[in-house]
This record gives C-alpha cells, sequence and structure tokens, in this order.
C-alpha cells in the first residue's frame, strides 16, 4: 500500500468522528426543541389507544341499556297481568337495570285507549288501591300512563303513578316511533321533568306486544322506558378514568342543530370545535334509534419546554455525541481495515480461483464463504449451492471426525494435512489430501484456507498396486522355490518365504541389505557373488546350475539354481533375480535309477552294462599306467542241477551266497559283476605281477569249499575260473574273449580250478 494511501485511511476516520461530534451536538440541540413535542405525540398515540377503549366501553354500555329495555319489554309482553305479586316479580326481574350507570327509574307504560281509561283505572285500582291516571290529554288517540314505576334509589322506592307519559310531546314522538317500528327508540336529550336539578337525561322507549284483550294485539300492548342520565353514563364508564384523563364532548348528529349530549367541561366543548388538533380519538355511538358523535380530546399539559434549562438532557447530548464520535472512529477503522482485507481477499480469490489444487476458506463456523473453481468441479456444486454450507456437509462419514479434529486444530492457528473422502454432488466417493491454513487477523484466526488435492486416481492406482504387490507374493510364497532379487551390489532386495526360512530370517524385511555372506551357507558366498557379477557384466542369465549344498545337519541337498539379470525401465541391468529348486528328491531318484540301470538286482552286484564300461576304463588306466591287469570269467559248477534239485528260489540263494564270498576275497580296487544267470566277471587291476591273479583264484576256489546252508540244508558248490591278463594292447573284446576261452577250458579240465594260469 502507498503512503498516500496510508495517510487517506488515516485521517478519513478522525474526519468522520469529528463531523459525527459535532453534528451530535447539533442535533441534540435541535432534537430537544421537538422531544416534548415528541413525547406529546406519543402520550397521543398511547392515548389514542386508550380513547378507543373507552370508546368501545362506551358502545357496549348503552348496548347494555338497549338489550336491558328489550328483556324487560319480553317479560312483560309473556305475563301481562295487574296484580302485586306480579307488580314484584316485575321489580324483582328488572333489577338488572340498577346495574347500569345512570339509570333514574324504569317502567311500563301501557297502551290504553281512552274509552277504555275508566274501565282500566277500576281495574287496576283492586289491585293497587288509589291508582289514578293523571295528565290525560283531552282528544287523545291514546293514553301512556305510568303502570308499574321502579327506581334503584332505595329511598325513591317501588310505586304505581297514574300520569301520562304521552302529555310531553318529546316522549310521545318517541313512544310513537318505538311502536311503529316495533323497536326502541329514545328521546333526544333534554332537563330532567321532575328533577329540581334538571339534570339532561335521555328515555328510550322499548315497545311490549301483549296477548291482552284490552289492548290492540299484534300492534303493541304499550312500552317499556328507562331514564338515564346522561352525565352518569359517560362519567362511570371505566370508574371515570376516561373524564379524568380526557375531555370528552358527545353531540346528537341527527337534525341540523347539533344538541350537545354531554361535555366533561365547557373547555373541552370549546376546544373540540376550536382546535380539532385536540381530539384523540372520534367515533359515532349508537343508541337506539339514535347516533351520537362523541370525541375524547386531550387535556392540555400545562408543562412547556425549557430548552437551556434541560441541563441533563444538554449534558446526556454531549456525551452520546462522544460516545457517537468515538464510536464512529472505531468503526471507520475497523471499516478501513475490513475493506483492506477484502481487497486483498478479492486479489487472493482471483490468484486462488486459478489455482490447480481445490481451495477453499471456511468462518469460523466451519461454513465455505469462498470456493475456487477446481473446488466446484470436485464437489460438482456450483458457487451458490456451495457458499454458505457447512465443509462437513460433503464429508464421508468416515472422515468426518479426522475433519472435525483437523478444523478445531487450525481454529487454534495449527496448519495441518490430513486425507478425507467427500462424495460430491453426483454420491461419488473422491479421495482429497488436505491442508488447512489458518488465516489469523488481529491475533485471532478469522478463517481457515482449505487446499485440496483430488487423489482418488493415485489412491486407487496406490490399492492396485498394493493388492498386486500382494497377489505377487502370495504367489511367491505359494511356490516351492526359493526366490530372491539382489541389487548390483549383490545385496538381497527381497526374498519369498522359503529363501526367508532357508536363510534363518524371521521376516522377509530383514533379508533386505543382507549379503550371501550373512547367510548360512557363507561358506559359498564368494562363489554365488561371482555368478552375480558375471550376470550384471553381461547381461545373460546362467539357468539349471545344479549343486550340492551341506545342510547344518550334514545332510547333503541338490539344488537346481538360475540366475537371471533384472533390468530397470532404461534396459540397464540392476540386479539378479535367483530361483533355486530344491532337486535333491529329484537328485536322489535320478541316482537310484543310474543304480538300478547298473546294478544287478539279485547281488546288487554291478550288471554286464556297468562292467562293460569299467572294463574300458580299466583298459585305459592299465595302459596309461602301464600298470597290469587281469580279467577272470567264472560261473558255478553244475548250477542247473542245483536249480533243478532244490528249486529257483533255492538257486537264487546260492548266487547271492555265492557272490558274497567272492566279495570277501577281493581288495576295494577289484570289481565283480554279474553278467547274468551264474556267470560273474572280475576286474583286478594294478596288479604287480600276473601270479596275483592266480592267487586270487586260488582264494576263490578255497572260499566255496565251505558248504552254503540252504533251506537248512548243507550245499557244497564249486566254481571254475577262466584268467586272461592284459598284454598292453587287447581291445576289451579280445580280452572278454580270453577269459571265456580260459573259463571253458576250466570247465574241460574238471572243473572247480582256474585256466590257463593254474600250473
Ligand atoms: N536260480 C537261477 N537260475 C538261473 C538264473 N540264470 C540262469 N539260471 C540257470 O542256470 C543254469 C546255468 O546252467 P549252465 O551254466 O548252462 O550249466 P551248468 O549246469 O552250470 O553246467 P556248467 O556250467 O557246465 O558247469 C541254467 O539252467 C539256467 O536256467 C538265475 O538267475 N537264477
Amino acid at each position: 500500500m502507498s503512503q498516500q494511501h496510508q495517510e487517506k485511511g488515516t485521517w478519513r476516520p478522525l474526519v468522520l468522528a469529528t463531523t459525527v461530534f459535532l453534528f451530535g451536538i447539533a442535533s441534540g440541540l435541535g432534537l430537544h426543541g421537538q422531544r416534548v413535542e415528541r413525547t406529546q405525540r406519543r402520550l397521543t398515540l398511547d392515548n389514542e389507544e386508550a380513547a378507543r377503549q373507552y370508546a368501545f366501553l362506551a358502545q357496549r354500555q348503552l348496548d347494555a341499556y338497549a338489550s336491558t329495555g328489550l328483556s324487560l319489554a319480553a317479560h312483560i309482553g309473556t305475563s301481562n297481568a295487574i296484580s302485586d305479586a306480579t307488580v314484584n316479580a316485575y321489580v324483582d326481574s328488572a333489577r338488572h337495570f340498577e346495574r347500569l350507570k345512570g339509570i333514574r327509574a324504569y317502567g311500563y307504560l301501557p297502551r290504553l285507549a281512552p274509552e277504555l281509561a275508566d274501565e282500566f283505572e277500576h281495574r287496576v285500582q283492586a289491585d293497587m288501591p288509589g291508582y289514578h291516571i293523571r295528565g290525560k290529554r283531552p282528544r287523545a288517540d291514546f293514553y301512556y300512563p305510568v303502570l308499574y314505576l321502579a327506581d334503584p334509589d332505595p329511598a325513591r322506592a317501588a310505586i304505581v303513578r297514574g300520569i301520562d307519559f304521552s302529555i310531553f310531546p318529546e316522549r310521545l314522538a318517541a313512544i310513537r316511533k318505538a311502536l311503529a317500528t316495533g323497536a326502541p327508540a329514545a328521546t333526544r336529550v333534554h332537563a330532567s321533568v321532575h328533577d329540581f336539578a334538571k339534570i339532561p337525561v335521555v328515555l328510550t322507549f322499548t315497545p311490549v306486544r301483549t296477548a291482552d284483550r284490552h289492548v290492540d294485539r299484534g300492534v303493541g300492548a304499550g312500552v317499556v322506558f328507562s331514564v338515564m342520565r346522561v352525565a352518569e353514563l359517560f362519567e362511570g364508564i371505566d370508574n371515570g378514568k376516561l373524564t379524568r384523563a380526557f375531555a370528552l364532548a358527545v353531540h346528537e348528529q341527527d337534525g341540523p342543530a347539533r344538541r350537545l349530549v354531554y361535555a366533561s367541561d365547557n373547555d373541552a366543548f370549546r376546544q373540540a370545535d376550536a382546535d380539532p388538533a385536540h381530539v384523540v380519538y372520534a367515533t359515532t355511538l349508537r343508541f337506539t334509534d339514535r347516533t351520537w358523535h362523541m370525541r375524547i380530546l386531550s387535556k392540555p399539559s400545562g408543562r412547556s419546554a425549557d430548552a437551556f434549562g434541560d441541563w441533563p438532557w444538554l449534558t446526556a447530548t454531549l456525551l452520546a455525541s462522544l460516545i457517537a464520535a468515538f464510536g464512529t472512529y472505531r468503526l471507520a477503522l475497523r471499516q478501513r481495515d475490513r475493506r483492506i482485507r477484502s481487497e486483498m481477499a478479492q486479489r487472493f480469490e482471483v490468484l486462488l480461483d486459478s489455482h490447480p489444487f481445490a481451495v477453499y476458506a471456511a468462518d469460523r463456523a466451519g461454513n465455505f464463504v469462498f470456493v475456487n473453481r477446481k473446488m466446484q468441479q470436485e464437489l460438482g456444486l456450483s458457487q451458490q449451492q456451495l457458499i454458505g454450507a457447512s465443509s462437513t456437509l460433503f464429508m464421508a462419514p468416515s472422515s468426518q471426525a479426522v475433519a472435525g479434529a483437523a478444523f478445531r486444530k487450525a481454529l487454534h492457528g495449527e496448519a495441518l494435512a490430513y486425507h478425507a473422502s467427500v462424495h460430491n454432488g453426483h454420491g461419488a466417493e473422491v479421495d482429497l489430501a488436505v491442508v488447512l491454513v489458518p488465516v489469523i487477523v488481529a491475533g485471532q484466526v478469522d478463517r481457515v484456507l482449505g487446499f485440496a488435492e483430488n487423489v482418488t486416481e493415485r489412491k486407487r492406482f496406490e490399492r492396485e498396486l498394493h493388492e498386486s504387490r500382494e497377489m505377487l507374493r502370495l504367489i511367491l510364497d505359494t511356490i516351492p522355490d526359493r526366490v530372491f532379487w539382489k541389487d548390483r551390489e549383490s545385496r538381497f532386495i527381497g526374498a519369498n518365504r522359503h529363501m526367508v526360512d532357508a536363510a534363518g530370517l524371521p521376516s522377509a524385511e530383514r533379508i533386505v541389505g543382507l549379503t550371501d555372506a550373512d547367510m548360512p551357507w557363507m561358506g559359498a558366498a564368494a562363489h554365488y557373488q561371482d555368478e552375480d557379477r558375471e550376470i550384471l557384466a553381461s547381461g545373460r542369465s546362467l539357468l539349471n546350475m545344479q549343486r550340492p549344498q551341506t545342510t547344518e545337519d550334514g545332510e547333503v541337498r541338490w539344488f537346481d539354481v538360475s540366475k537371471l539379470p533384472l533390468t530397470d525401465d532404461a534396459g540397464t541391468v540392476a540386479g539378479v533375480l535367483g530361483i533355486v529348486r530344491d532337486i535333491t528328491q529329484h537328485k536322489r531318484m535320478e541316482e537310484e535309477l543310474t543304480r538300478r540301470a547298473n546294478h544287478d538286482s539279485l547281488t546288487g552286484l554291478p550288471n554286464r552294462a556297468f562292467f562293460h564300461s569299467q572294463l574300458n576304463h580299466a583298459i585305459v588306466r592299465a595302459q596309461r599306467r602301464r600298470t597290469g591287469m587281469a580279467l577272470m570269467y567264472f560261473d558255478i559248477d553244475r548250477f542247473k542241477q542245483i536249480n533243478d534239485t532244490h528249486g529257483h528260489d533255492a538257486g537264487d540263494q546260492v548266487i547271492r551266497l555265492f557272490a558274497d564270498r567272492v566279495c570277501a576275497n577281493l581288495r576295494a580296487s577289484d570289481f565283480v559283476a554279474r553278467l547274468g544267470g551264474d556267470e560273474f566277471v572280475l576286474i583286478v587291476e594294478d596288479m604287480a605281477e600276473p601270479d596275483v591273479a592266480r592267487h586270487l583264484a586260488g582264494k576263490l576256489l578255497a572260499s566255496m569249499e565251505e558248504p552254503l546252508a540252504i533251506d537248512g540244508q548243507a550245499l557244497r558248490i564249486s566254481t571254475s575260473i577262466g584268467i586272461a591278463v592284459f598284454d598292453g594292447t587287447m581291445t576289451a573284446s579280445q580280452l572278454i574273449k580270453a577269459a571265456d576261452d580260459a573259463m571253458y577250458e576250466a570247465k574241460r579240465g574238471g572243473r572247480n580250478c582256474f585256466r590257463p594260469l593254474a600250473r
């Protein structure tokens, strides 16, 4: 921000505050003048409501008068009789008239034709002695004498007076109107006729219909009347509160002359006409057939405002202006800060809007106050839908706790990162890596900025990679081979379970970094590392190398080892993959097969095939070493007879025992083989002289002298031996033939002897 900006920003609050102070003082003084008036107006408003209520009460009271007259008329209409009892009943039933404020008297005026007046008087006198109708008008159509009269004043108890009400024109007009309309009618306000004080009254007449045969049926038997003092009526409303608080003026509304019905005082009456502004409330009151205009006026307060005498007000004004000025100063400062912040926020928002990450800002309550375009894309919702919404609203249930905890920490000023899953507007789950940064303003975290990277794809890839690694590990651990892989320095990087077991390690992790020198086969480590180096250098595999290995128990086991180069993405050899298969079992089977192929199953001695290869080797050795070598051919004499006499099994036993006796006489270097049947051959090497062969043949002959024990029987056998001594040039066939021929010589010579060296 520029220097000019700062100065402008600093002065502005001061100028504003001073203006507010001066304006406050001026307004305070100005307002003071209006205060009284305002107070008055307020009072007026209050009063208007009160006046409205008073008017309502007045109307209710008037309605009560009218309805009481109607109910009394109904009573007389149903029980038209003349007796003390009926008078008493009438008085009792009419008691409720007495509760009405201002009722002076009420009673019944029968409608009486003049020609029936005498009869009527006579009939009434029977029950009420002395009854006499006074004031009868000459030539009148009807008389309206008082028959019943009641007075709420205890001093003026119920009396019966025979005065004819129709002598008063005012009353006669109202009576006629009531009878003509069938509804209550009232006189205008007039002075009481008999009262000395001439108090203004209104008389109400309510028509009575009766079935009496002395009066016109259906027209009206007469009227119920009541005398009401209007002043008492209005002053009695709300127990006189009305006339204490207000001035009241009521006028008759019908007719050109506005006759005054009631005025609470002369001033009020005059004021109402002179200054309508004093009228708080004006309304019309309906009373039977009459309409009254009522005006309720405010009474003058009598107080006047003193502009400079009201020190508390002025002090308050000064104080208020000072407070307002101070408040304005603070507010202006805050607004300036807010404006600066808002400008900065706007700049930030422009920057953040194009940020490659989803960026948002949340207020202290966790509601979004800003979301950038990427954020809207990630959640699939518009800015309008997101602003104001709770940031936890979109969290997957599994992430709510971690996200909530992170947000609370951020509110304490901590910047932190976490992973969370959210549900976007399309219902899909999105994995986010979120970094929360608290935005601190005036020492307090104002809002929290969130930077969220969509890691859904990455997490899916990691998950798949993990799964495929797990699968690979499972496969590697399942196959019976040992598998390992090494780096360029021949250090193990990994191995399967069999390899780890063979290495005597507790887990696959422990093999990482070790070399063959750390393994139980450390003696072969140098050799193995040479192989590794060769593969790393050449890039070629070394396949199916079979090698024995002696275990810690001393057992020799055979392994088939293949080593292959491991290449990296660039095709460079980066390590060695080794697959080691334990072929001990296979090896043993192979040896067994070889042994079986080269040995005779009956005696366990080498067979003919083995003999031939051995003979060739012996010839080569004899020639090379120039040592003596002889071949002996021999069989059991007359073996056929043994078979024939003792059976083939016994023959087999003889062959086995014969072979044992032969072997018992041989040196380790001698090679004996069974050619088949009872035929055997013996290769004698490294002979110092030809006599060695003769000597050996003699030993063999002698060894047969002891009878064999066959099936509990002693069996004598002998052998005939043909000896051929290698002359240094003979082939194997020549040597065999010479030995064979010599053996036949021995046979011919009588058996149990050897040829040709026998002497
Ligand atoms: N029990 C048994 N007999 C065999 C076996 N192989 C061959 N033979 C018999 O061995 C006998 C060999 O007889 P020869 O060698 O021809 O005659 P010999 O009776 O031994 O008489 P000389 O050799 O002239 O002394 C034959 O009867 C064969 O059937 C064998 O594995 N077991």
